[in-house]
């Protein structure tokens, strides 16, 4: 038997019947010629009969798709073959796959046939399709609870009637892997023709076994997987293919089995697929949540960053993603602060790691997740800020808002001394620098220039203050950085005090050396 798994994609069939609006032809296509650089052997392009709109678009995908075989489906009912046989007829290479209900229950209540007029109808629609194919695959719906007996002679029937795939769905996703293998392990040994046809399976996901009872199916020698990109699919949807494609290809020394997807392909296929449907993928999804490849705790980060393999079983580089993988949260530690300030450029002795360290916590605890830049305004502040300084802001409460006076209180730490004031002005950072002027308790200091700069990227971003003062003749600049607009104003101001103390105490300096050199 062929260690090669087909790969069937039934995106733009099953996986758009989940949608709320459903794709134009132009958007079809767009998925089409992705799911064919992803190398998928089989497309179902949709379902021919059941508009004009999905007719033209499973034609115009015939036409332009050269390296997959491109599939309609169709009911076990002529008019439904016809329109599919004419759907694809443009294409190079094109499959009919055409299906019928074998439980007992779909029989009984959907049908409302017999189980022998089901047999008859299963084997004229095969024959009827070859008249358009000789590639014809035939499902069993709802086969996961369908008798077995029943299911082996449908089997039997519709390869002797002409079908070379015997697609086997658990329509409702009810299985569970043991009993889905089971299923497969039964046709493998009781069908007689079998080995003139390949099993094909496809799973759903009401119970999140879709994945499972796919590859527990593969075990027992199914060697066709239908399946969607993201999953997406009928109510919980279908066998993830990326999910699939990726057990083949990191398990594949258990397993020894391989498909044709090229896995550099899932994730730009996965995010053209999310965004044209408008099915956004959950982070933790396997394969291609955004959090799939991303390690948060400071304990894993150091274990990837000495070697991948610690905690990453494949490489967001084989399925397509190149990014920085490391978060970086309030439980990181020091390796992984160090590691991307050094790919940003920066070396070790370019600043104090543990004074950034415990600045990057603090921002971390306020922000949740830091980012690149905002680890670069961390350590220009560090290299800025004065560990020692005579100012430094102890505390700051300010109140604005509509029909209110804003007010602020500030407690600065001055020498040895804490003095605190409060005042009101024209904003909430304008009372908060009026009630630093009081503390200062003089006013030869005047602030000529407030710029407010966001590093980063949303409402979230930290607010970066340039504030420029004039004092005694000369403009001094200071920066302050955080979270809070009205703080990054105030330590943009306090920077500007501690030069301007500094530059008096030069001066002093300067005066004292000049009286003792008596000039
Ligand atoms: C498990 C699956 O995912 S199957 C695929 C499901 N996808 C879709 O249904 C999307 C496309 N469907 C459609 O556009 C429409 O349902 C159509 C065009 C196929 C049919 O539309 P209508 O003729 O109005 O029938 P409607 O959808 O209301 O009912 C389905 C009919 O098909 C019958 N039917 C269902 N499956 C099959 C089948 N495999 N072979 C033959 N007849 C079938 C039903 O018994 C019912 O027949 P009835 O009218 O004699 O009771
Ligand atoms: C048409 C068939 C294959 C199907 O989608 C199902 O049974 O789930
Ligand atoms: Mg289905």
């Amino acid at each position: 038997m062929t260690n090669q798994v087909k790969i069937f994609d039934t995106t733009l069939r099953d996986g758009e019947q989940a949608l709320l609006a459903s794709l134009s032809a132009k958007e079809k296509l767009q998925i089409a010629l992705a799911l064919e650089r992803l190398g998928v052997d089989i497309m179902e392009a949709g379902f021919p009969v059941s508009s004009p709109g999905d007719f033209n678009s499973v034609q115009m995908i015939a036409r332009e798709v050269k390296n997959s075989i491109v599939c309609g489906l169709a009911r076990a009912v002529e008019a439904d073959i016809d329109a599919c046989g004419n759907a694809l007829k443009v294409a190079d290479q094109f499959r009919i796959h055409t299906f019928l209900a074998t439980s007992d229950i779909h029989i009984e209540h959907k049908l409302r046939k017999t189980r022998d007029q089901v047999i008859d109808m299963a084997v004229g629609a095969i024959k009827y399709a070859r008249r358009y194919t000789d590639d014809v695959e035939f499902s069993c719906e709802d086969a996961g609870r369908t008798d077995i007996d029943y299911l082996c002679r449908v089997v039997e029937a519709a390869i002797n009637a002409g079908a070379n795939t015997i697609n086997i769905p658990d329509t409702v996703g009810y299985t569970i892997p043991t009993e889905f293998g089971n299923i497969v392990t039964n046709l493998m040994n009781r069908v007689p023709n079998i080995d003139k046809a390949t099993i094909s399976v496809h799973c759903h996901n009401d119970l999140g076994l879709a994945v499972a009872n796919s590859l527990a199916a593969v075990e027992q020698g199914a060697r066709q997987v239908e399946c969607t990109m993201n999953g997406i699919g009928e109510r919980a949807g279908n066998t993830s293919l990326e999910e699939i494609a990726m057990i083949l290809q990191t398990r594949e020394s258990l397993l020894g089995l391989k498909s044709n997807i090229n896995s550099t392909e899932i994730h730009r296929t996965s995010k053209l697929v999310s965004q044209l449907c408008n099915m956004p993928v959950q982070s933790n999804k396997a394969i291609v949540g955004t959090n799939a490849f991303s390690h948060s705790s400071g304990i894993h980060q150091d274990g990837v960053l000495k070697a991948q393999n610690t905690y990453e079983i494949m490489t967001p580089e084989s399925v397509g993603i190149n990014k920085n993988n490391l978060n970086m949260t309030s439980r990181s530690g020091r390796h992984v602060i160090k590691h991307r300030l050094e790919e940003l450029g920066y070396k070790p002795e370019d600043y104090d790691l543990e004074a950034v360290y415990a600045a990057f916590l603090e921002l971390a605890d306020k922000k949740g997740q830091v980012y690149d830049y905002d680890l670069e305004a961390l350590l220009f502040f560090d290299q800025q800020k004065h560990d020692s300084a005579h100012y430094q802001l102890k505390y700051l409460h300010a109140t604005s808002g509509r029909e209110i006076v804003p007010s602020a209180t500030v407690t600065l730490q001055v020498g040895e001394e804490e003095v605190t004031k409060t005042a009101i002005g024209n904003g909430p950072v304008d009372a908060a620098f009026n009630a630093i002027m009081e503390v200062l308790g003089h006013q030869d200091l005047v602030v000529v220039d407030f710029k407010l700069d966001s590093k980063g990227e949303g409402a979230d971003a930290l607010a970066q203050v340039g504030v420029i003062a004039e004092y005694k003749g000369r403009r001094f600049h200071g920066i302050g950085l955080a979270t809070d607009i009205v703080e990054a104003g105030v330590k943009g101001l306090i920077f500007v005090l501690n030069n301007t103390y500094i530059a008096d105490q030069i001066d002093q300096q300067k005066n004292q050396q000049e009286r003792v050199a008596g000039v």
